[in-house]
């Protein structure tokens, strides 16, 4: 018989993993169900949200410098401080005996009392903790909002210092969701009459149809919506995409880049389920979901296709979705793990295959047809600088006007682009264009 762990274990062991692979394994958070994945993820992306801060207090507190520690007592640490400092419903003495048990069961007796002695500490100077006391500016403010340094450089010198603090303490916050109901199987009436009925507090989004805002996801889940493709999780900034694309029932339309395929299964939406979308993406690992998400929300007009989209040649279409791989800076509310895998390094890979990515794109189009190019960054050199290289090369295509489409609250001033930026709209950061093919 398998044997159940706790939240806080399967979050060490996350934790761990993260550590070791510079990368999430969803999976060992997953496993678990109801309200103990909830509190494992909670913990894990809380945690990494705030893992810099919690780490300067730590090394306040022990002996043992934090890069030095053995990292599985490193993370029970961690979650015993965060369960203190940040999980409202845990009292700090038990929040202390779970982190010492854990400790324990994990390491051994003597690990118990070293977990003990440090978070009594910790405990006892509580509403007087130590604040981050850097002389170097930068590492001081990376420390205080728990963000690498260089995405701190960054933000400061594009936004000024005050932006750059609500910005990150945007991404430090509990995320809101959105859920977009899908139309294939149910309305918008019905759909939120079900939340109503649920007891599930939203709001309906004024900028999209058919998007919910949600505080949490769990009585969702608990309903089996998802199961059953009554609705999807979706951020309203990341519907912007295909919504631009406007997609016809009866067209034929390339979804590149289409795992897991959030994005497929509206277009299918917006499409009626008439027409055909090839669902494309190079990662074999993740295309399962693609088919998973379509089988899921009853459509049947998409055809999924392992290929990399660089390498290989299509015939034209009428519509093409680009949703580039980024870096991720428009998400981190909700992938904290993203701000200490990326580099500012990274950047200059992506923007190279977002090049390469929009090349192979712009050559799938039929003359007149449109091309959407979208990403989930707030990095100008991954978005519209992007997009100013793409059209000094291909003097063929065209910006065309999204007013028709999008509120004006998140369009550029010559209403051409659309941009988020998670502190002032409060949703995730996207960015999208749409470009027309010249007849
Ligand atoms: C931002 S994610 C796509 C998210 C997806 N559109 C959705 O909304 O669910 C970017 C995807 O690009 C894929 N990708 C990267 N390079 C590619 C290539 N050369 N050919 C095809 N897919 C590629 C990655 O595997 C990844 O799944």
């Amino acid at each position: 018989m398998e044997q159940t762990i706790t939240a806080r274990q399967a979050c060490v062991n996350a934790l761990n993993f993260f550590e070791e692979n510079n990368r999430t394994n969803t999976e060992l958070l997953n496993k678990l169900e109801g309200q103990d994945r909830q509190q494992a993820n909670e913990y894990y992306q809380g945690i990494l949200r705030r893992k810099s801060y919690l780490d300067f207090l730590i090394s306040k507190y022990s002996a043992v410098g934090v890069e030095e520690m053995n990292p599985q007592f490193k993370n029970i640490l961690r979650i015993g401080l965060y369960d203190m400092l940040f999980m409202d419903g845990t009292p700090d003495y038990a929040a202390v005996n779970e982190a010492v048990e854990l400790a324990k069961a994990m390491g051994g007796s003597k690990s118990g009392d070293l977990m003990n002695a440090i978070l009594r500490r910790l405990q006892r100077d509580m509403p007087n903790l130590p604040k981050p006391d850097f002389k170097d500016r930068t590492k001081l403010i990376a420390t205080t909002f728990s963000h690498p340094e260089w995405l701190v450089k960054r933000w400061v010198d594009r936004f000024g210092e005050r932006e750059a603090f609500r910005l990150m303490q945007f991404n430090n916050q509990h995320p809101y969701y959105y859920l977009r109901v899908n139309g294939l199987k149910t309305n918008d009436r019905n759909f939120s009459l079900r939340l109503e009925k649920a007891d599930v507090e939203f709001e309906e989004s004024d900028w999209l149809p058919g998007y919910y805002r949600v505080n949490s996801l769990q009585k969702v889940r608990s309903k089996g919506w998802f199961q059953k493709g009554l609705c999807q999780v979706q951020d309203v900034s990341a519907g912007f995409a295909p919504t631009i694309l406007d997609p016809q029932p009866g067209e034929e339309v390339y979804d590149l880049c289409a795992a897991p395929g959030t994005k497929t299964i509206m277009l299918c939406d917006l499409m009626e389920n008439k027409g055909s979308i090839h669902a494309i993406d190079i990662d074999g690992d993740r295309i399962g979901s693609i088919a998973e998400n379509v089988t899921n929300y009853g459509a049947d007009i998409v055809k999924i296709q392992r290929a990399d989209i660089i390498q290989e040649r299509f015939r034209l279409v009428d519509a093409v979705l680009l949703d580039a791989p980024c870096s991720g800076t428009g998400v981190l509310s909700k992938r904290a793990d993203l701000r200490w895998r990326r580099s500012e390094s990274d950047l200059d890979e992506f923007t190279r295959q977002q090049d390469e990515l929009l090349d192979a794109a712009a050559n799938m189009v039929k003359r007149g047809g449109r091309l959407v190019y979208a990403t989930c960054s707030i990095e100008p050199e991954e978005n519209m600088e992007r997009i100013e290289h793409f059209l000094s090369v291909y003097d063929n295509f065209e910006l065309e006007d999204l007013d028709e489409y999008l509120p004006e609250e998140v369009l550029s001033d010559d209403g051409k682009s659309y941009q988020t930026i998670p502190h002032i709209h409060e949703c995730d950061g996207h960015f999208g264009v749409l470009l027309r093919r010249k007849v």
